[in-house]
Parts: structure tokens; C-alpha cells; sequence
């Protein structure tokens, strides 16, 4: 059993990202902490030097964590495309740009499909992956990570969610994620075991830092 000091009562959520931050919002509506982001706090958004998912969750809930002296959870996440040898990856934000055009970044893995003649769901496999950081200011820190397996459709599918969801089918579905809604996309439910579950890489993920955090179940 590993000690751990508590989650609240307040906690920060260590993103810049409204989408993320939308997500854990209703991850996290059942548990008795009060959630304030980055945003909010006006913490600055650390460099992700990191070369792993890890590194760079690491790195966002540290700098929040001590910066803020609350318990913070970071997220680093991506699309990680087999053809592509896993591109675009740890570097999915960046391959929107400044502007966070995701419009072109989803334009520029079809292309770069296309370029590889991936036509078939088999070649163009992809995965949603999410590593989350929950780091205290004393030092400590989890991590955990989750992901989900499915395929880059094109022409992109769906207004919901955010990023690069509307061109990734999940794996068993026929929507797409731009196509889901949030409860579909990431809710979490708690199976007979006091285990949390759930399709996104990012509940998925959760359910793994549920676990760590509460072995006998969830908190009531
Ligand atoms: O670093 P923070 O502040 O958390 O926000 P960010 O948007 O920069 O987040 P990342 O560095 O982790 O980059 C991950 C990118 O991968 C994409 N991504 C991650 N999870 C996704 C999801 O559930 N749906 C769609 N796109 C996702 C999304 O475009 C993110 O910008
Ligand atoms: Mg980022």
C-alpha cells in the first residue's frame, strides 16, 4: 500500500486546455474536491521538454503543484498514428501550430496517410494516448497512463469534443468521437470490482489513477 496525501479539498488542474479541462471537470463531479485549473490560477504553461507522455505530465503537475502549493493533475496526451510511426504523437499540439489549427494538423495525417498509400482501417491505425500526473507539492506524485485503439477516417466526422477528435474511430464503434457524446467519449462507470472504466484514453487513464488512489473502491 502506498501512502498518499489526500486529494484535496482543492485541486488544480494542471491544463491549458479547455477540452481537457471540460473532461475532468465531469471526471471528477462525483469526488468531493473543489477543482481549479491553470487558467484560473494564472500559472504559466511550463515548456514540455519531456520525450515521453510521462516526462511531460511530469513536468505540468510539478510546476502547477509548487507553484500553486494545492495537489495538481496534468495530462499529456496524443494521437499516435501506426503508419506514421507514431507521429504525430508527443508532438500532436505542435502540429496544430501557434494558432491551434486543428483543422490542418488532422489535414496534414491524411496527407501524410496518403503519401504511405494507407487506405485500408488496417493501415491506418491509431491510438489516443493519455498519461496523467497527479503530483503534490511535498514531491510526491502518481502516474499512470491509459489508451484506446481505432483508426484515422476521413473526411473528419463531427462537431464534439476538440483536437483531433472527429477523425478517430474508436475500435467496436461507428461513430467517431467528434461524433460521441461526453458521457460515450469518456464517462467513467464503476464496475462490480470499485474499478472505473471508460473508452478515452483519458477516462481509461483515470480509472488507472482511481485505482492507485482508492484500492477499495471509490470514495462515497
Ligand atoms: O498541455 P496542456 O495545457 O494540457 O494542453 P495541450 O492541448 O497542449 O495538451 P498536450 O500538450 O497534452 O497535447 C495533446 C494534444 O493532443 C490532442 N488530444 C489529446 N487528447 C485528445 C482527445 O481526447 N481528443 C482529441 N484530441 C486530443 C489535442 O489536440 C491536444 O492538444
Ligand atoms: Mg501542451
Amino acid at each position: 500500500m502506498i501512502e498518499l496525501p489526500p486529494l484535496g479539498p482543492r485541486l488544480v488542474i494542471a491544463t491549458h486546455n479547455a477540452g481537457k479541462l471540460a473532461e475532468f471537470r465531469e471526471l471528477l463531479a462525483a469526488f468531493p474536491v473543489e477543482l481549479v485549473s491553470a487558467g484560473e490560477l494564472g500559472l504559466a504553461e511550463p515548456e514540455e521538454t519531456g520525450t515521453t507522455y510521462a516526462e511531460n505530465a511530469r513536468i505540468k503537475a510539478e510546476a502547477a503543484a509548487i507553484a500553486s502549493g494545492l495537489p495538481a493533475l496534468a495530462d499529456d496526451s496524443g494521437l499516435a498514428v501506426e503508419a506514421l510511426w507514431g507521429a504525430p504523437g508527443i508532438f500532436s499540439a505542435r502540429w496544430a501550430g501557434p494558432d491551434k489549427d486543428f483543422a490542418g494538423a488532422m489535414e496534414r495525417v491524411e496527407e501524410d496517410l496518403q503519401d504511405r498509400g494507407a487506405v485500408t482501417p488496417d493501415q491506418r491505425r491509431a491510438a489516443f494516448v493519455a498519461a496523467l500526473c497527479l503530483a503534490w507539492p511535498s514531491g510526491e506524485g502518481l502516474d499512470v497512463e491509459g489508451a484506446v485503439r481505432g483508426a484515422i477516417v476521413w473526411p473528419p466526422r463531427g462537431q464534439l469534443g476538440f483536437g483531433y477528435d472527429p477523425v478517430f474511430l474508436p475500435e467496436g464503434h461507428h461513430r467517431t468521437f467528434g461524433e460521441m457524446s461526453s458521457e460515450e467519449k469518456h464517462g467513467v462507470e464503476w464496475d462490480w470490482d470499485g474499478r472505473a472504466t471508460g473508452l478515452s484514453h483519458r477516462a481509461r487513464a483515470f480509472g488507472e489513477l482511481m485505482a492507485a488512489l482508492f484500492p477499495e473502491g471509490p470514495p462515497r
